[in-house]
């Protein structure tokens, strides 16, 4: 179908703890996200992005509610199919880029193939590496690398496998604004020019702009979703909603 959403969530509930210390993470989120488009998340600290984020990427359960990702609902999934669907289907990026040391760019960019015991299609694999723009320095090892060169090759391991969605938690936190624009700009590619669905958890206004979309979350729920969230306009969301 089309128009199906690459990722969706009903009436999802998270709840950590029980009784004085219980905490409900996520209290009830209906939210779908569009295929092919950028979505930022994004809210005050202790909202719920990352545990939305966890529980949509199949990594944590729901205490209660639906996940799909695409048309699986991911709580029918026994273990051991939630971890064939997120390393065939799901891409993940994280803020310490989670690269082997002792493996060379290309061969980490690879891994996920390696493992999964797949073939990388010769075109798509091309458009990846191409895309990541390292030319010679592929064969160097990860502490060969800048923080930026690191995290593209984090970004190129998450495409590699053509996932119908990646998930990126603070994908610039651990680098320096010019640095994490290159990596903003190469996530933004990612979507455009490679057809990918990308979910970003982040605090950053500037990083949120180069989104199709900002989805706030408040005490577990979604309060708003802005469309083209240019960074003024969410920096006024975010103060709006620190100042309830
Ligand atoms: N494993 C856990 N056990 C208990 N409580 C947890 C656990 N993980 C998260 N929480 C609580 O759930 C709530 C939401 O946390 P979460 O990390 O999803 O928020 P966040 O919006 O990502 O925050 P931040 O911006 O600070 O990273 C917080 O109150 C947090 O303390």
């Amino acid at each position: 179908m089309e128009n199906e959403a690459a990722v969706r969530m009903v009436g999802a509930r998270k709840v950590y703890g029980s009784g004085e210390t219980e905490v409900k993470a996520l209290d009830g989120v209906d939210l779908s996200i569009g295929r092919g488009r950028f979505t930022a998340v994004m809210g005050p600290s202790g909202a719920g992005k990352s545990t939305l984020m966890h529980c949509a990427a199949g990594l944590d359960p729901l205490s209660g509610g639906q996940v799909f990702v695409g048309k699986v609902e991911l709580g029918e999934l026994t273990e051991r199919q939630l971890t064939v669907l997120r390393r065939e289907r799901l891409g993940f990026v994280f803020q310490a880029f989670n690269l082997l040391p002792t493996l060379p760019a290309i061969d980490n960019i690879v891994l996920p193939l390696t493992l999964g015991g797949r073939r990388p299609d010769p075109g798509w694999l091309t458009a990846v590496v191409d895309a990541v723009g390292l030319g010679d320095r592929l064969r160097h090892r990860p502490s060969e690398l800048s923080g930026g060169q690191q995290q593209r090759v984090a970004i190129a391991r998450a495409l590699v496998t053509r996932p119908e969605v990646v998930f990126a938690d603070e994908p610039t936190g651990a680098l320096d604004s010019r640095t994490g624009e290159e990596i903003l700009a190469f996530l933004r590619e990612a979507v455009t020019e490679l057809g990918r669905t990308v979910v970003m958890v982040t605090h950053e206004p500037t990083a949120a702009a180069y989104a199709d979309e900002a989805v706030f979350l408040v005490d577990g729920r979604v309060d708003d979703v802005m469309a083209g969230p240019a960074a003024d306009k969410v920096l006024d969301r975010m103060k709006a909603l620190g100042e309830r």
